[in-house]
């Protein structure tokens, strides 16, 4: 039995009906699987947008007062199991699955898709979904060997994290980046090394290695200071016109509030507003999810 793939961002941008077809839901615990999108509008990325990156989807969870994480960082769960579940079922539809160091450190994520139903009683096929490719964003290679993508990525149950870094300008730190990087290999991970400039990697040189690699699109989750970089960082389009690398935004809203003492994403989305069309807002039990799309010109 093959790994199931369903429609992917790629090929039919992100569905206007996250709960995909409204009779055959994945999210209401019924195992059949979404076959197709139920756009009503034009909501495909154009290829010259992105031949030379795959499509983005940046999603987060965030509480009505703007908040991702609690005081300090603090991970907390927002969402839902409800929408817990429409987040994982958009992990299976990207081949490529993204977090800064930031989220890797504080949060130890798995980024898989766990809380999907079983799709089949067929033993050992379970939980055959497709999973994206983990990747994080890492300029000194902090990453810890011990995490769980690297122990899910040696137990055969999760994919082999791709980590992308940059090599230390300052001679005095190379032998100790190497050393990390040595590490890193030998508990499993891939290590990718790219342009940064202070700490930050070009998010467009990243994009284009990740299509030279064959990632077709791509699950930005936060953490804030990636959310934030998504949203500014741009990319000459042909007319030299600088467009978004984002190609869809999806916001669950949870009905909570963390408080002033919480990490927002600290982003100015007016500038980007005239360029988002709303899709659709949905109810995922008591949170709410929001779908944007930016215009395409
Ligand atoms: N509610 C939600 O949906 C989510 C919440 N979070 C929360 O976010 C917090 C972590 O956020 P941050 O500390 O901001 O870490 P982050 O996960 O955004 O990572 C930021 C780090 O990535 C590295 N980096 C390399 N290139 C970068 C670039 N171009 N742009 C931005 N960063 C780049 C830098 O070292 C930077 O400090 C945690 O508290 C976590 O719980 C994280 C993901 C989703
Ligand atoms: N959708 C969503 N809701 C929340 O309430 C969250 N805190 C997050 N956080 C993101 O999910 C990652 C954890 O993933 P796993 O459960 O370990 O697979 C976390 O690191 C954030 O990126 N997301």
């Amino acid at each position: 039995m093959q790994t199931l793939f369903p429609n992917r961002a790629h090929d039919v941008g992100i569905p206007d009906g996250l709960s995909v077809n409204s009779n055959s839901s994945v999210y209401t615990g019924n195992t059949s699987i979404y076959t197709g999108s139920n756009s009503s509008e034009d909501i495909t990325t154009p290829e010259s947008r992105y031949s030379w990156r795959p499509h983005v989807t940046l999603t987060f969870a965030q509480s009505i007062d703007a908040k991702i994480a609690g005081q300090g960082g603090k991970q907390l769960a927002l969402s839902g199991k409800e929408s817990l579940v429409m987040t994982h079922w958009i992990r299976t539809m990207h081949d490529a699955i993204l977090v800064g160091i930031g989220t890797a450190l504080n949060d130890d994520p798995q980024l898989n898709t766990r809380h999907l139903p079983a799709m089949t009683t067929v033993p050992g096929y379970e939980h055959k979904y497709h999973l994206p490719r983990p990747t994080i964003l890492d300029v000194n290679l902090r990453l810890k060997p011990t995490c769980k993508l690297l122990k899910n990525y040696k137990a055969g149950t999760g994919r082999r994290p791709w980590i992308f870094a940059s090599k230390p300008k300052n001679q005095n730190d190379l032998d100790e980046w190497w050393a990390r990087k040595e590490a890193l290999k030998t508990a499993g991970a891939k290590v990718y090394v790219v342009a940064a400039t202070d700490g930050y990697i070009s998010l467009s040189d990243f994009l284009k290695t990740l299509k030279t690699l064959g990632i077709r699109s791509l699950m930005v989750e936060g953490g804030a200071k990636i959310i934030q970089s998504f949203l500014r960082e741009t990319h000459p389009g042909l007319d030299g016109k600088a467009i978004p690398i984002v190609d869809n935004i999806i916001i669950t809203v949870a009905p909570k509030i963390v408080g002033a003492d919480g990490v927002g994403y600290d982003c100015d989305l007016t500038t980007q507003l005239g360029q988002l069309n709303h899709i659709k807002t949905e109810l995922f039990g008591r949170d709410t999810v929001m779908t944007f799309k930016f215009k395409n010109d």
